[in-house]
């Protein structure tokens, strides 16, 4: 750690890892940020104390760069940066779709390229993080890779062919998440209980059964069935989400997610 790392590409990822990494113990003096909105550079380098340059002059002086804008925009700033790119400098995208083979084409030879999926719960340090080697890519740099993810939570080395799968269940899954709470406070509503009672009893029904699964390491089917009591409640509720096909829909919805993230590096070459 120390040497410098520029994030370009300020948004919600961006500012997550930004975060994260001066939570961490990241001095604010070794993160640079490429930004090119005068108002955005204002804002980042007031709540952060970070330095605040354009894309080519961050790329220029960090060891690391984290790639963090849309796959849509991965080709343009590229473009804009592989004049000052050198041999042994780590680039890490975190761009859905993107492959370390595209990255490589478009930058110079000997540029070692990482591929993340991060996830937006790296904002309260429970992120979950996949890591992929591109072809020139040494231990050293993934060592570092890990090093700037594991400030914002849990780190895992898949082979990148996995890398559109992780995209559907861990990248968007906070989203499936968030649809189930919202749902389920829905509920509660209808069935009567004032709106701010059941965001409580969700959020805390789900933060409990998260901690439940991960504390325990018992299967998700065996935690269930616990709940299940006899001709109770809950077999009530399950048959209900299994007439309306809610794992099958699970199941089609996360290779639609799948599918887009390989769609997204041909929509952006
Ligand atoms: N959000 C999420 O949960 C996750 C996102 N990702 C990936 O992270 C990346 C960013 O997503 P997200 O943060 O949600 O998107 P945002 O739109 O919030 O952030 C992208 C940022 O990039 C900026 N930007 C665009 N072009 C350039 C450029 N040439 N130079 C510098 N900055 C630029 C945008 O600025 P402006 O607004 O001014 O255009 C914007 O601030 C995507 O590739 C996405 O696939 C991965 C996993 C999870
Ligand atoms: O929706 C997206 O494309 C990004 C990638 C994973 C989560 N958000």
């Amino acid at each position: 750690m120390g040497a410098n790392v520029a994030i370009l590409g300020a948004g919600v990822m961006g500012e997550t890892l930004l975060s994260g990494m001066l939570r961490g113990g990241r001095p604010a003096d070794s993160l640079l940020v490429g930004e090119k909105r005068t108002e955005r550079a204002a804002e980042l380098q007031e709540r952060y104390g970070v330095r605040v340059l354009g894309n080519s002059e961050a790329a220029a002086e960090a060891e690391t760069v984290l790639l963090v804008v849309k796959p849509q925009d991965m080709a343009d700033l590229l473009a804009e940066i592989t004049p000052v790119l050198r041999p042994g400098q780590l680039l890490v995208s975190l761009a859905a779709g993107i492959t370390t083979a595209w990255i490589e084409e478009r930058v110079p030879a000997g540029v070692a390229v990482i591929r993340v999926m991060p996830n937006t719960p790296a904002l309260v340090d429970e992120g979950m993080a996949a890591i992929s080697a591109g072809s020139v890519c040494e231990e050293a740099h993934l060592v570092e890779a890990e090093a700037v993810l594991a400030a914002t939570g849990k780190v895992l080395r898949v082979p990148e062919r996995q890398q559109d799968a992780v995209t559907a269940i861990s990248g968007s899954g906070p989203a499936y998440i968030f649809f189930v709470v919202e749902s389920m406070i829905e509920a509660g509503v209808h069935l009567g209980l004032p709106r701010a009672t059941a965001t409580d009893l969700v959020v805390q029904t789900v933060v409990g059964s998260a901690k439940l699964l991960r504390e325990t390491g018992e299967h998700p089917t065996v935690l269930r069935e616990r709940v299940t009591s006899p001709g109770g409640t809950t077999a009530a509720a399950v048959r209900e989400l299994e007439d309306h096909k809610v794992r099958a829909a699970f199941l089609v919805a996360m290779e639609a997610a799948r599918d887009r993230s390989r769609a997204l590096a041909e929509g952006s070459a």
